[in-house]
């Protein structure tokens, strides 16, 4: 996890994305999201949790400005984006579809994370070293030459990463990255994200699953009829039970584990590894104290 975060979570360096949105309104009048200010810091994974309807898509698709706020404004990295630069907007924010199919457009893979590159007039030669880089940044090397509607979701899932990595964003955006993966599947996701923000590139995601939540995120923001009505660490967000709550949602396995097993103390375990780590100090000098995993926790 990042290193250069506050109490609340909050990287204090220069946002790479600020969205300040009064309101979106849809076409047919349904205000999907509204007084929103939302930043995305340097080397940090954001996880936005919310019920059904809360605003999650609407607030991510702001953020390459593939949706634009009635009233308000987003920068990224520093500049004002408006509607003669949105360019720079899809640029330097990639943003991978839960529908990975409606990203998919060549006959293989490989073709397929070449794609972007050929389109900014990268050199042939350099394209295809970087699609295969990225490719193997996810460990979908293997799938090079498959053809990608035949693939399973997992692995759609990671090439759809794989195409957007390729274009070196600063901010990487999934919608619901894990929805209809089975928990191995869900892990490799989850374990790629991490290795994506180990090399700089900051991820915001939105997901109902928080087990997976709790292991890979910075920062946890909540959302709740069209707001969002906290921003802050793991800890402070999962074992807040009012909050979870008025959003609609249950604590993490970890939170559940760690309360059965009596470990309500100020470590607030919310990660595997946390968790383990107290109950084995618990269980120390007795009899070894069997753990239960949740089974999220991303390899490295
Ligand atoms: N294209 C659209 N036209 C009209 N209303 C929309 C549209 N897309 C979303 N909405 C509405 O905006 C609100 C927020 O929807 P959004 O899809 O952002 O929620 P979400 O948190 O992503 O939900 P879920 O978890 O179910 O995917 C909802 O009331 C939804 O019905």
């Amino acid at each position: 996890m990042s290193e250069r975060t506050t109490t609340d979570g909050v990287n204090e360096a220069e946002p790479l994305v600020a969205l300040r949105c009064e309101a979106h309104t849809y076409p047919d009048g349904t205000v999907g999201m509204h007084d929103v200010e939302f930043a995305v810091h340097p080397d940090e994974v954001v996880a936005l949790v919310g019920g059904n309807g809360s605003g999650k898509s609407t607030l991510l698709e702001h953020l390459n400005a593939t949706l634009v706020p009635d009233e308000g404004e987003l920068r990224v990295t520093g500049q004002a984006v408006t509607n003669e630069n949105k360019a720079h907007a899809r640029r330097e924010v990639g943003f991978v579809f839960q529908d990975a199919d409606t990203q998919i457009v060549a006959p293989t893979v490989l073709d397929d994370v070449l794609f972007g590159l050929h389109n900014y007039g990268v050199p042939a030669d350099e394209a295809e070293r970087r699609a295969r880089e990225a490719l193997a940044t996810v460990d979908a090397s293997h799938l090079e030459d498959r053809i990608p509607h035949y693939l399973s979701g997992g692995e759609k899932r990671l090439v759809g990463l794989a195409g957007v990595l390729v274009l070196e964003p600063s901010v990487i955006v999934l919608d619901e990255p894990f929805a209809g993966l089975d928990p191995e599947r869900s892990r490799l996701v989850a374990d790629r994200i991490r290795r994506i923000d180990a090399e700089g590139i900051s991820v915001v995601l939105s997901t109902h699953d928080l087990d997976t939540a709790a292991a890979i995120a910075d920062r946890v923001c909540v959302m709740a009829d069209g707001g969002v009505v906290s921003s802050a660490t793991p800890q402070e967000v999962f074992y807040d039970d009012d909050l979870l709550e008025r959003a609609n949602l249950h604590p993490p396995s970890t939170v559940r584990i760690a309360r059965d097993a009596g470990l309500e103390t100020d470590a607030r375990p919310v990660t595997e590894t946390e968790l383990v780590a107290l109950l084995d100090e618990g269980s120390a000098g007795t009899d070894g104290g069997a753990v239960a995993h949740t089974g999220t926790e991303p390899t490295d």
